[in-house]
């Protein structure tokens, strides 16, 4: 089943087109990712899924329901690709305020903002203010704070930028835990070896799918050994 639909959908900045007749089906429990250059459009996309942006043309069901729409937005964890924290907030602090914004009710929110900490590994940290911390540090609580209201979607706009591959690691064993709590995730990245670890890819150029499939199948089709060597048969290098 589809959590996520899109048909036909186009995106205009002004005079610009950033995407062109885009369609996908992204499957619910899935790992889902989007790859591609820099300007081919993956971020307007997400933005769209979220509901910030609106299509110029073409629909987006989330869930059964068009987007944009509030009743869809408690459902979707979003980070964006900057950090929307508050910096003179501690980290802590900067949770809590998320949390009741999304009206989680405050003892369920102590125990997931526990979790969602330990998860990223942030637990001994969560007494500084977000001006004493580190990029990483930025991106793992902007992580742990879309976990929060316990979404069904998560939609992660290149979530693992600035992080170690150790920590990377254990975040993506988390995806691997979310996942088999039926959670679909939809992450852009441009680190090769997350793509692998995608149950799905799609890959974007200029505004337009050019290809989607597995990990896998996307190899195959390329004639190629990795998903890097993919993407840059794709832009013409190999
Ligand atoms: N608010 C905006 N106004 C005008 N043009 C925009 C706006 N946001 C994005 N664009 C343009 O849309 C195109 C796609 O941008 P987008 O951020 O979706 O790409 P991306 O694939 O996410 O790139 P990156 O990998 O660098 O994050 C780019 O040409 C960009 O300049």
């Amino acid at each position: 089943m589809s959590i996520i639909q899109i048909d036909n959908v186009s995106h205009q900045f002004g005079k610009e087109k950033v995407l062109k007749d885009v369609d996908l089906k992204i499957e619910k429990g899935k790992i889902y990712g989007l790859l591609g250059p820099s300007g081919a459009g993956k971020t307007t996309l997400i933005n769209m899924i979220v509901g910030m942006l609106r299509p110029t043309k073409g629909t987006i069901i989330v869930d059964n329901t068009k987007v944009p729409s509030f009743k869809v937005l408690h459902k979707i964890g979003f980070m964006a690709q900057s950090d929307a924290l508050y910096q003179e907030l501690t980290a802590w602090e900067n949770m809590e305020f998320i949390g009741s914004i999304y009206q989680v009710k405050k003892k369920i929110l102590q125990k997931k903002m526990k979790e969602a900490a330990r998860a990223v590994n942030l637990e001994n940290h969560l007494k500084k203010p977000i001006s004493q911390f580190s990029g990483g540090m930025k991106r793992r609580l902007s992580l742990a704070i879309s976990l929060l209201h316990e979404p069904r979607i998560l939609l992660l706009d290149e979530p693992t930028v600035g992080i170690d591959p150790l920590l990377r690691k254990s975040i993506w064993d988390e995806f691997r835990k979310l996942q088999q709590n039926g959670v679909t995730i939809v992450v852009t990245t441009h680190v090769m070896d997350e793509a692998d670890k995608c149950d799905q890819l799609a890959l974007l150029r200029d505004g337009r799918i050019v290809a989607s499939g597995t990990p896998l199948e996307l190899k195959k089709q390329y004639q190629v050994e990795t998903i890097e060597d993919v993407f840059l048969k794709d832009g013409g290098v190999l």
